[in-house]
């Protein structure tokens, strides 16, 4: 396979680089200029795949952050990040939104392309730190230091190949794999293919690459440790999951066995409502949805708090005797959440055994006998009692927890719980897809739940 011919696609043009550097340059004099004339003690400069020459043809997201000195107080540096971000914007009449990271930072849609203006301390070293946002100047530094020119491609291979199986991004919703993360495991393994070879062949959990030798990898115990060579106290790995991780490895395999150039586009998927259906029918389990309405909080604290509600139904549907096959949820971070929960058990016979007191225990074997009477007997050393059951099937059980009193039971964040407080729908898969409440985005969530493998090969 020739990777040039990939690389001819996903590598930016000429053209496509000219553009983002006259842009770029122009933003960061207009900032410069606009912190002159208010007295603002701050200076622009370009960071991210942009400036490390890292970043897919189409995808240029530019990120200029705004340095302050160490001595700008916290408040002052949002303050005046949001003025000057927002300032700019106008100048350049684009559109702007507010977002959050470890701090909030505003986001331009400016002449076709996405601007995040990112307030940040000048820190010398990780020493130095104060928010989590200023070790990206110390990342391009330590990128254009290390990565040869040819290298640049190799890292555009691995992001593209990351991003068609859907393991690219360390946000929340992915779990998968940062820019520069990709950008460390070529300048450690050399290549694209060098990477999926260990990958495939030496990658365990906890397997761990420490480039500078700094010697802190006992420090973390997530499923790939990648210290950071501007920062031996972090592990640029932490937001990986180990179901992405794996999914990595299973696709690098796949990939080296049958080399194809297809890895490196996204997957086509033809969806056929009819089949999904069927398909869910033939399985012969029993899948609800609950959907609500999404809180409105940043995306990041949005999809663990979804995860969180989904593992909590989960536990409470267990310890109520049903049987959960496999769950998943989704979003559009505006107008839906769902929750799928697809049951092995979701029906339950009329009675149900209650475990009593050990027989040796005289005084609450009085209390049990009591309240159970002839309904009572012994197994092996205990009182047993059978008792009818309060939720026989699954619906009116999920009911009757996510009302007011009740919903404190479950674990998950009290946005959420406000959202389901004030509406949600309980309903069977195959209800919902006979319904025109059913998009299409939702229709592939479903598709993606029974194929998980869909990305992974091609
Ligand atoms: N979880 C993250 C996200 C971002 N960053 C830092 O912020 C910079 C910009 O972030 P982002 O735009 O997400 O990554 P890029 O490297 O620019 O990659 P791309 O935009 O091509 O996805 C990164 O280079 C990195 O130094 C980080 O340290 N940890
Ligand atoms: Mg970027």
């Amino acid at each position: 396979m020739d990777f040039n011919n990939i690389l001819k696609v996903i590598k930016p043009t000429q053209e496509e680089n000219e553009k983002v550097k006259l842009l770029s340059d122009k933003l960061i004099d207009i900032i410069n200029k606009i912190a002159r004339e208010n007295n603002i003690n701050a200076e622009a400069t370009l960071v991210g795949s942009v400036a490390k020459g890292t970043w897919l043809s189409g995808k240029a997201d530019v990120d200029i952050f705004m340095k302050f000195p160490l001595s700008t107080s916290e408040d002052d540096l949002k303050k005046y990040g949001l003025k000057l971000g927002d300032k700019c914007i106008k100048e350049m009449h684009g559109d702007h939104e507010l977002r959050y990271a470890s701090h909030p930072y505003i986001t331009g849609f400016i002449e076709g392309f996405e601007i995040d203006f990112v307030p940040c301390y000048i820190i010398k070293n990780a020493e130095e730190l104060k928010s989590a946002v200023d070790r990206t100047i110390l990342h391009t530094e330590y990128v254009l230091a290390n990565l040869g020119e040819k290298q640049k491609g190799e890292v555009l291979l691995l992001k593209k190949f990351m991003g068609s199986i859907h393991t690219y991004g360390a946000e929340f919703k992915v779990g998968g794999f940062s820019g520069y993360l990709c950008e460390l495991l070529i300048i450690h393994y050399g290549s694209f293919l060098n990477v999926l070879n260990a990958a495939s062949s030496e990658w365990r959990p906890n397997y761990k690459i420490d480039i500078e030798d700094y010697g802190t990898g006992e420090l973390f115990s997530e499923p790939l440790v990648v210290i950071d060579p501007t920062d031996k106290n972090r592990n640029v790995a932490a937001a990986l999951k180990l179901q992405k991780m794996s999914e990595f490895i299973v696709a690098s395999r796949n990939f080296l066995s049958n080399p194809k150039e297809e890895y490196f586009f996204d997957k086509e998927i033809d969806l056929s409502k009819s089949e999904i259906k069927t398909e869910f029918e033939s399985r012969e389990t029993k899948t609800f949805l609950i959907r609500f309405k999404p809180p409105e909080i940043p995306a990041d604290a949005l999809y663990p708090q979804i995860k969180k509600t989904e593992n909590s139904l989960n536990g409470v549907l267990e310890r109520e005797d049903f049987k959960v096959f496999n769950a998943d949820s989704w979003t559009d971070e505006s107008q839906n959440v769902i929750i799928l929960i697809e049951m092995e058990i979701w029906k339950l016979p009329r009675i149900k055994k209650h475990l009593g007191p050990f027989v040796w225990s005289k005084g609450h074997q009085v209390k049990f006998m009591e309240k159970y009477g002839n309904k009572a007997y012994v197994e092996e050393n205990r009182w047993v009692a059978e008792v009818e059951r309060k939720y026989k099937e699954v619906k009116p059980f999920l009911d009757n927890i996510l009302v007011e009193n009740k919903i404190g039971f479950l674990k998950f964040g009290k946005h959420i719980k406000a959202e389901i407080l004030k509406k949600y729908e309980l309903v069977d898969i195959l209800e919902f897809m006979g319904s025109d409440k059913c998009s299409e985005d939702m229709l592939l969530f479903f598709y993606e739940y029974l194929n998980k493998n869909v990305y992974l090969w091609r």
